[in-house]
């Protein structure tokens, strides 16, 4: 095919195009959010059930068990773990924790335990705590003491840091905390992509199952220690130690400019608030975005980011109602023109992103942004590449929240590993993508932006597969989806420049863009087809280099990186004889970037 390139620009590319969302779906709890223990203050857990003590352990014969506390440690924490050293044992006794299946010890590293403890009632006892990393056969890798006292019947809070001076082989190790048994004997004791954005926290995770465990930022926010926690729509406990404040300065480190959800009056569970009682919840609302941009002279939730460390407002442009409340569009309809007036009023500089199906139902105020979904195979995502090309221009802005191709069974996208469902991207599913984002930029005169989900998951702890990014205890394993967002996300131009269209039904597709600070030409290609495919790319400058550099990223079409061969797929670095007129060679089932000068 000969793709002829034009010299004008049809449109800016805005910087916002590629990003990342994220929210908590086995991704912040035991990934991302760096505390190392699961289950670490049995927080929104039932006293005395198994549950309750998930990842906890006793150790040579202690009794634990966990207890609403009578005084807890505070209103946010009101469990506490009870331990019980029977009389006339020998050796270390007292408890562990084994991690989210595992932890990562690597010797001469600081590490840092804080716990709270007190004596339900005042005794005599004075001894030494051990606390500590062992391998889970009891081999000591780090450890330090800490004298307790049998008198201490209020909480206090003990903090110490220690270095491992073994890296074990294997992550089966577990943090302890043990009393010398002799002396303890019969004592209680009560603890690396560029993305542009980042959209948080969710996702469903957004929603809560019911109004009540609904995502509140100001439950998110402060010490850990009055932080409640809540029980996530993804099935397990999160601490909200990863909280609002550290998703802002995560976003702020990495350059990254938050798209921010605010609850929108309906849970996943299918209830909606009545019109009449959003009051309360459209203030927290305000106080969510105050939080975030507000004037600390002027709001008390500003006041609290200062408090914080952080007085100046957090940059914010765009603001997400809801979640996919086309499933709950029957509501819709008053929960976004209730909220939105009420939030365009405090915050009119604001864009306010709709979460149902496109005008469906008619919204008033009308949407200046969609935020649209897509999951589906990797031969829709390839035949829906103009998708936006044929959507009407008339102001309305797209976010592509979420795409991703989940499976290779188009009558159950949804379904189970083994019936198509994907465990992990395939070259397959990440060639499908590229060749939907080279329609994304095609039409980023109406994207302006897209973000593949979901970005992280635990490599055995998940609820939803495939990930962009899976994870263990041992390290995180880069898939070829990941490497398609990179590609694309390093490889931005800033204006698109128009060419030859593929074909709509075809299986091979391209983008070309210009990076005008540079002076150079980036062309990606797509090659979905189980052959290799022959381009001419013919350009209209003056001058083009004669060599350009070519990232390609091919493999199996059905092969992935795993963790047990995390690198079996991965783009590599060429150069390409490039000129005014050149050819091109997409391997089969490939995704290419190459780059070269041309004024
Ligand atoms: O079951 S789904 O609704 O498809 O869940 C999807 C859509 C939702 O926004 C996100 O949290 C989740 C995975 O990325």
């Amino acid at each position: 095919v000969t793709v002829t390139v034009s010299s004008t620009a049809s449109h800016p590319i805005p910087t916002t195009l590629w990003g990342q969302m994220f929210e908590d779906i086995n991704s912040g709890e035991g990934g991302l959010y760096a505390e190392l223990l699961q289950n670490r203050a049995f927080q929104q857990v039932t006293p005395g059930t198994t549950a309750s003590l998930n990842a906890w352990q006793a150790i040579n014969g202690a009794g634990i068990s966990v207890i609403k506390e009578t005084t807890p440690v505070s209103a946010a924490l009101p469990n506490a773990l009870h331990v019980t050293i029977p009389s006339g044992k020998t050796g270390q006794v007292g408890f562990g924790n084994t991690g989210f299946a595992g932890i990562k010890v690597t010797a001469g590293q600081t590490y840092t335990a804080s716990f709270y403890y007190r004596f339900p009632t005042s005794s005599g006892f004075r001894g030494n705590a051990i606390v500590g990393l062992q391998t889970t056969s009891g081999q000591v890798l780090g450890q330090t003491t800490v004298s307790l006292s049998g008198a201490q019947t209020s909480w206090t809070q003990i903090t110490v840091t220690f270095q491992p001076t073994t890296t074990p082989s294997s992550t089966a190790n577990r943090f302890t905390i043990t009393l010398d048994g002799t002396a303890a004997s019969g004592q209680t004791v009560l603890a690396e992509m560029g993305p542009s954005f980042f959209r948080l926290p969710g996702g469903n995770n957004l929603e809560g199952q019911t109004t009540a465990n609904r995502w509140q930022w100001n439950a998110t926010v402060g010490p850990l220690v009055n932080r409640p926690g809540r029980q996530g729509d993804w099935g397990y406990v999160n601490t909200d130690g990863l909280g609002i404040y550290e998703y802002l300065t995560w976003c702020e480190d990495l350059n990254m400019q938050p798209i921010m959800a605010v609850w929108s009056g309906y849970s996943l569970g299918g209830s909606s608030v009545a019109e009449a009682q959003l009051g309360p919840y459209i203030q927290q609302a305000i106080d969510q975005i105050n939080f975030v941009i507000g004037d600390p002279a002027k709001s008390a939730a500003a006041a609290l980011r200062s408090s914080l460390g952080h007085p100046q407002p957090f940059a914010l442009t765009y603001v997400e109602v809801g979640n996919e409340d086309n499933f709950g569009s029957s509501t819709y309809g008053y929960r976004w023109k209730d909220i939105v007036n009420a939030l365009k009023a405090q915050f009119p500089n604001l864009h306010f992103i709709a979460t149902t199906l496109v005008n469906n139902p008619v919204l008033s105020p009308v949407p200046t942004e969609y935020d649209v979904h897509n999951y589906n195979t990797p031969t829709w995502f390839a035949q829906n590449s103009f998708y936006y090309d044929d959507i009407a221009r008339n102001g309305m802005k797209y976010f592509e929240g979420e795409y991703a191709a989940i499976s290779t069974n188009s009558s159950n996208i949804f379904g189970a590993v083994g019936t198509g469902r994907l465990s992990y991207p395939t070259m397959q599913s990440a060639a499908g993508e590229a060749a939907y984002m080279t329609g994304l930029e095609r039409n980023s005169d109406i994207v302006f932006a897209a973000s593949y989900a979901p970005l992280i998951g635990h490599v055995t702890n998940h609820q939803w597969t495939p990930n962009l990014i899976a994870h263990d205890a041992n390290g995180v394993y880069r898939s070829t989806g990941y490497y398609v967002q990179k590609l694309f996300s390093l490889n931005r131009g800033d204006e698109y420049l128009p060419s030859t269209l593929p074909s709509r039904t075809g299986t091979l597709f391209w983008s070309v863009v210009r990076k005008k600070s540079t002076n150079q030409i980036i062309i990606k290609v797509s090659n979905t087809a189980a052959a290799s495919a022959a381009l001419t790319f013919s350009l209209p400058f003056g001058t083009v280099g004669t060599s350009g550099t070519l990232q390609t990223l091919t493999g199996s079409a059905t092969a992935s990186n795993l963790p047990t061969n995390p690198n079996l797929i991965v783009p590599v670095n060429s150069t390409i004889t490039t000129g005014k007129t050149f050819n091109f060679n997409a391997p089969a089932v490939s995704v290419s970037v190459i780059t070269f000068t041309a004024q």
